[in-house]
């Protein structure tokens, strides 16, 4: 066995004009120019070394003098530096570029011999084989009707290409309706011939995709997704987010950037980033998961109202973010939350999570090593359980953040603090206020200040909760006929502002996709049949049911969100720290 850092290989080689010192340790390709060589040796200017770790070489590619012959660029360097071009190798290796960028950078090296390129390029590759969480083979969906309509060109043009010269094979699938990759995966997919899941898209296909795989695992294992208690298996399959939608927020959260280029890259180099998920819950019924934001309220009520204006692209959340905020609803309910225990971080940290977070490792590592604790957390699940701490009033926005929900719009994201796999949600409560506070507190979502030191706002960090709006919380017929009518003419007016009653229910934000509709489609049937559709379109689901069924609830407004910890893994590896020569020219340019 090879030592870590063992010297494999060291030669002159030139770089440019340059000749240069290269080395190959097992984990590091280094080159450094000869101080006393080149053609124009300055005295005050120190000899350059670069290092690449070889976890970040993309590839390498022997030249070929045909090279020269399609775009004239060989026989130019060819000329300048007077050499056999066949003695060339070229290595394609990450660059950091600002604010979290990557890019493919190249380094061309020529040897003295083709004895020696073949060395250097076989001892690379041979490096390059042996790193086993690089995929080989990955199945990619592309949605075609994410954020600017662009997925697919972005793909093909910014994408593909780093792949085939990775050497990654992929099975490319374009989805041809909503749910079409989340269906796939759970019935057709062959799974096992893939090493990952990539999606081009936004954050409500990346939704489709750990959907469908978090399903397909709980049934391969014998799962049952349906019961809240169960704990998940989590899957073998990364998934890598090729951020194309309109918000990226968990491409940005988890990356540090939504640039597709980037995204390939850390594909490419096998990235590896845990990340928890929400389950959501009503009684015994799956409703959806979560990883980002589910929020009721104002979160709830802009995406509600922003999917009537999908036409206008990623602007649609803005103006419905304005109209959401002049028209100023407010939702009456409990919140019931189970505080996060024994773990490290509050929400109000200034540390934030970063790659190689340790207090995702440590919270994992105790989740892993104790998972009583989480069972005992789970036998706790009952409103007198002295764990539970509950929250009556008059909330603006109800959100609970399983990450920081960093995006463009909110640079920091809605809870700064949180983080990406340490088994909690950061659940934000914000109290009814006047619109001049509420302003306040939205802009701090995209200043430096703290948005949770308000007087109507608080943060919690919490393993479950629940919320049921105020009219759930009787079970009387009477009360609940009552409330029906309100529920039913709230939303009629909801659309005729001008009457000016308030709505009693809002919707769940649950990533970016409304939850109702789903649940109601899982437990009941229409019984009216086609005709009385007509109809349906004019009311939601909910008070469908309630009006022709007469069912005498709403509770499925009240949720059971649970934290699965690190249940499913990105090609990622969380924001990294600035380098501090991060925005140094490229060493290379000798
Ligand atoms: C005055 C400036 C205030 C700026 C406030 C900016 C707040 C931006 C907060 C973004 C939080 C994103 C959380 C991520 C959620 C994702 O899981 C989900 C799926 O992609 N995205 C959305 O639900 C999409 C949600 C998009 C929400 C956009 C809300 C925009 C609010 C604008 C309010 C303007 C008030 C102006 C008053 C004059
Ligand atoms: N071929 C398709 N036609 C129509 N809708 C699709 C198709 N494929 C996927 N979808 C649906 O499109 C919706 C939006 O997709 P996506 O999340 O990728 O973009 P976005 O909404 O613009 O971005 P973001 O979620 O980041 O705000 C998802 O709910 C997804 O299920
Ligand atoms: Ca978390």
């Amino acid at each position: 066995m090879e030592r870590p850092g063992r010297l494999l290989l060291l030669s002159e080689l030139r770089v440019g004009n340059a000749a240069c010192d290269v080395s190959l340790c097992r984990s590091l390709l280094t080159w450094k120019r000869r101080s006393s060589s080149g053609p124009v040796y300055h005295p005050f200017r120190p000899s350059v070394s670069h290092s690449v770790s070889v976890s970040e070489i993309i590839s390498v590619r022997e030249e070929e003098e045909s090279r020269g012959r399609d775009d004239g660029s060989w026989k130019k360097i060819k000329e300048r530096e007077g050499k056999d071009c066949r003695l060339a190798f070229t290595v394609l290796y990450v660059e950091r570029r600002q604010q979290h960028r990557w890019r493919c950078a190249e380094v061309t090296f020529t040897c003295p011999e083709g004895a020696l390129r073949q060395h250097w390029v076989g001892s690379i590759r041979e490096q390059l084989a042996a790193i086993a969480s690089r995929p080989k083979h990955l199945l990619v969906y592309i949605n075609p009707c994410s954020g600017k309509r662009k997925g697919k060109r972005i793909y093909e043009e910014k994408v593909a290409p780093l792949f085939a010269q990775a050497g990654v094979a992929t099975q490319v699938i374009v989805t041809e309706r909503a749910n079409y990759a989340r269906d796939h995966l759970r019935t057709e997919a062959e799974l096992k011939k893939f090493d990952g899941v990539v999606c081009v898209g936004g954050d409500g296909m990346f939704s489709e995709i750990i959907h469908g795989l978090i399903w397909r695992t709980q049934m391969d294992g014998g799962v049952d997704p349906d019961s809240p208690d169960e704990a998940l298996l989590p899957g073998s399959l990364r998934i890598g987010i090729i951020p194309a939608g309109s918000t990226d927020c968990i491409c940005f959260a988890t990356v540090g950037a939504n640039d597709p280029v980037t995204s390939a890259l850390h594909v490419i180099v096998g990235d590896s980033q845990p990340m928890d998920v929400c389950s959501v819950h009503h009684n015994s019924t799956f409703l959806r998961y979560s990883v980002s934001l589910l929020g009721y309220g104002f979160y709830g009520d802009v995406l509600t109202d922003s999917e009537r204006k999908r036409w206008l692209g990623p602007a649609r959340y803005d103006l419905s973010g304005v109209k959401m905020f002049l028209t100023h609803h407010y939702y009456e309910g409990t919140v019931s939350y189970l505080p996060a225990r024994g773990i490290k971080g509050t929400p109000r940290d200034a540390a934030r999570c970063r790659s190689g977070c340790v207090v995702c490792q440590h919270n994992g590592e105790q989740l892993s090593e104790k998972p009583e604790r989480y069972e005992v957390d789970e036998a706790s699940d009952s409103e007198n359980d002295s764990e539970w701490r509950t929250i009556r009033g008059k909330f603006l926005a109800i959100n609970a953040a399983s990450m920081s929900c960093a995006c463009p719009r909110s640079p920091k994201g809605l809870s700064p603090a949180a983080h990406l796999a340490d088994g909690t949600t950061d659940l934000i409560l914000v109290r009814k206020c006047s619109r001049f506070d509420f302003l306040r507190h939205l802009l701090r979502h995209t200043s430096k200040d703290d948005q949770f030191d308000l007087t109507f706002v608080e943060v919690h960090r919490v393993r479950r909760f629940r919320f049921t709006p105020r009219y759930c919380q009787s079970n009387s017929d009477l009360d609940m006929r009552e409330n029906g009518k309100h529920q039913l003419f709230s939303q009629i007016c909801r659309d005729h502002p001008a009457c000016g009653c308030a709505p009693a229910y809002s919707s769940w934000n649950c990533d970016g996709e409304i939850l109702t509709h789903t649940a109601i489609d899982v437990r009941y049937r229409d019984p009216l049949g086609a005709s009385s559709r007509i109809l349906v379109e004019f009311l939601t689901q909910e008070e469908f049911i309630f009006s022709f069924l007469n069912l005498n609830t709403f509770s499925f407004c009240s949720l059971f969100p649970r934290v699965h910890c690190q249940l499913i893994k990105l090609f990622a590896r969380g924001i990294e720290e600035p380098m501090v020569f991060e925005d140094l020219p490229n060493p290379c340019a000798i």
